[in-house]
């Protein structure tokens, strides 16, 4: 089994055992559920964005810890206050090391940013639980969904009032699963399956997302080279966790690449 596939079956354990004891209709009861929210979309599209989508991240399975011993509060604070349009924090506790916690210390503290729940959406249950802890953008791989299961998962979500990323890492999965009810389409760069990760992949899919969607290249990102080479080729978002997380400072990490990517531009 891939590791997608043992990621994605224990997944299904995890919502079975959820919905046993919390009801969609207790979630709905939750304080932040009604919450007004905030457009990703917008947010990197504005004019002058940086693009970047800053991912807290503790662990993955590609990397093994990245690093355990940070608070979600200062290091999303960090991100903003250094200039990210978006956040995305894992939620995923099994094989990502996130938890419900983190997100919700990280919406506390950064009120007026869009938040992705980056989790393994396998079931409409899960939505409930993205509004719940505040979340405005959720996650579609379509590498784990059939086209169908993308369509309705999407209806459902936007009809919540949260935005939908499509993430695909190939033209089937693409041409597939890219539908109404997605609004922007991300270029996962890094093989979920077999962990090897390429830029050419954002490269070689660009010209094939359809201009309605606002494109986002995500995994594997680092240097500002790279961030512009993504830019020239129609990319707006840019979803970065692991080289900010490995240093001390992520916040100052994004911080130095922002001004390492506008200096060059401006030149
Ligand atoms: O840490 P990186 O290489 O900068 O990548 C961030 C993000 O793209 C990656 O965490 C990711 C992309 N798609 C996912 C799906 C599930 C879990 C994680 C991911």
């Amino acid at each position: 089994m891939n590791i997608l596939d043992k990621i994605v079956a224990h997944k299904r354990i995890e919502v079975a055992e959820a919905k046993s004891k919390v009801s969609t209709a207790d979630l709905e009861k939750a304080p932040l559920f009604g919450r007004k929210t905030l457009s990703l979309k917008q947010a990197l599209t504005a004019e002058g964005a940086s693009g970047v989508i800053s991912e807290f991240k503790r662990k993955s399975p590609s990397k093994g810890i990245i690093n355990d011993g940070v608070l979600p509060e200062i290091v999303t604070k960090g991100y903003v206050e250094a200039g990210a349009c978006g956040l995305s924090v894992l939620t995923d506790t099994e094989f990502f090391g996130g938890t419900f916690d983190d997100f919700a210390k990280a919406r506390a503290a950064n009120p007026s940013t869009p938040m992705l729940r980056k989790d393994f959406m396998i079931d409409e249950y899960q939505l409930w639980e993205a509004k719940a802890i505040g979340a405005d953008v959720i996650l579609l791989i379509a590498a784990c969904l059939t086209p169908a299961e993308v369509r309705h998962l999407g209806r459902k979500a936007q009809e919540l009032g949260l935005e939908v990323l499509l993430e695909v890492h190939d033209r089937e999965e693409l041409e597939q699963s890219v539908c109404e009810y997605v609004d922007m389409v991300g270029v996962n760069n890094r093989n979920l399956k077999t962990f090897v990760t390429s830029i050419e992949t954002s490269l070689e899919l660009a010209q094939l997302i359809p201009d309605n969607f606002v494109k986002i290249s995500e995994s594997g990102l680092k240097n500002a080279e790279t961030i512009l080479q993504l830019r020239e080729a129609g990319y707006q978002g840019f979803l970065i966790g692991e080289s900010f997380m490995v240093t001390e400072n992520p916040g100052l990490a994004l911080k130095e690449l922002i001004g390492r990517f506008q200096l060059t531009s401006n030149q």
